[in-house]
């Protein structure tokens, strides 16, 4: 298949990266890491030892491909779903962290949406080379507008040549991952899996990008009860959307995450410690603006996001 990975920095270069070779695979990046892929290629180090050559280009526009793997920050999501829109794109494939992503990509694009998440960990590490910090999982689902994430059928249908149909492409996206010898799942509930998701980073994320504190503290000491109620709150808002997320399983998965993650520094934690503008609206900005068209409390949410949004608008970006 055709496959666009636009946002090819650390975790875009890493499904770039082993994508190719099953797929035509083209990044969609910024230089220096683009004109390195160019001339020498796409190293994997980490998890696994390998090198890729994948095409590469910095120019996101007229693009033409089975489907498009977004990768960008939640902030430029918009941006990404203008530059796909010039092109023939199949379907737009989020794998990024935050809410509110694949409203945005359904908004710019006229294309099928699928929604996803992943635990597996890349890090840029130096133009043309990426870690991959941790193995973990895919699991992608149909998006079918706000509130209505996953809802409804059979999401899980091929075609007879494995690639979903045209009503279904998550499962064409899971096949292609698979063909890959990536493992992926299709997940007929995706929005609740986003909520979940959501609930972890809104724990751990701002928790550890202010208190500076890799994820395995998060849930110790001090941090702990803060940690906790950002999670609860997640769910309680999901709740009050109509997802079916107990407040106890949202904590006991981000407490869970943060056990498995324990070594790293999150995403928020190291976009803090590089002066680089955050997710933080994605994240807990969205906890808190739901819940207040709600009516649900949250309150450490609506702290946490002041904070982060405080740190950016004043000394913080570099
Ligand atoms: N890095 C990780 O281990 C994981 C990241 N995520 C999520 O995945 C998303 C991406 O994260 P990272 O790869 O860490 O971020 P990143 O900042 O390393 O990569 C995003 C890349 O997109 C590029 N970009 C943005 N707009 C562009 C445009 N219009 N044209 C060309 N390139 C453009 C940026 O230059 C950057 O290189 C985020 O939502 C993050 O929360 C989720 C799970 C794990
Ligand atoms: C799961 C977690 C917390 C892993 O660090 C993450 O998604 C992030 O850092 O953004």
């Amino acid at each position: 298949m055709r496959i666009v990975i636009f946002g090819a920095g650390s975790l875009g270069s890493l499904f770039g990266a082993l994508l190719d070779g099953a797929h035509d695979v083209t990044l969609v990046g910024r230089d220096p890491h683009i004109s390195a892929v160019r001339e020498h290629g796409l190293r994997v180090t980490g998890v696994d030892d390998f090198e890729a050559s994948p095409a590469a280009t910095t120019d996101g526009t007229e693009l033409d491909c089975d489907f498009a793997v977004v990768t960008v920050k939640a902030y430029d999501t918009a941006g990404a779903a203008r530059d796909l829109a010039t092109g023939d794109v199949g379907a737009a494939v989020s794998l990024q962290n935050g809410l509110g992503n694949e409203a945005t990509l359904a908004a710019g694009l006229d294309c099928p949406v699928v929604a996803g998440t992943t635990s597996h960990g890349a890090m840029l590490s130096e133009p043309g080379v990426v870690e991959w910090t941790g193995r973990g999982d895919v699991v992608v689902g149909a998006w079918r507008g706000d509130g209505a994430a996953g809802e409804g059928g059979d999401v899980s249908r091929e075609d007879e040549h494995g690639r979903g149909t045209a009503a279904d492409p998550a499962s064409g996206v899971a096949a292609a991952f698979r063909a890959a010898s990536i493992g992926a799942e299709v997940e007929s509930d995706i929005g609740r899996r986003l909520w979940r998701k959501l609930a972890v980073n809104a724990a751990i994320n701002p928790v550890s990008a202010l208190a500076r504190i890799r994820n395995g503290r998060v849930f110790e000491g001090p941090t702990a009860e803060y940690a906790a109620r950002a999670a609860r709150e997640a769910a309680d808002v999901a709740r009050a959307e109509g997802v079916d997320l107990d407040a106890g399983a949202a904590v006991e998965a981000a407490q869970t995450v943060a056990r498995r993650t324990a070594d790293n520094r999150s995403s928020m934690f190291q976009d803090v410690a590089a002066g680089r503008r955050t997710e933080i609206d994605a994240v807990s900005g969205v906890v808190a603006e739901r819940a207040d068209e709600h009516g649900v409390d949250a309150p450490v949410n609506g702290l946490l996001c002041a904070l982060l949004r405080g740190w950016e608008a004043g000394e913080g970006l570099r």
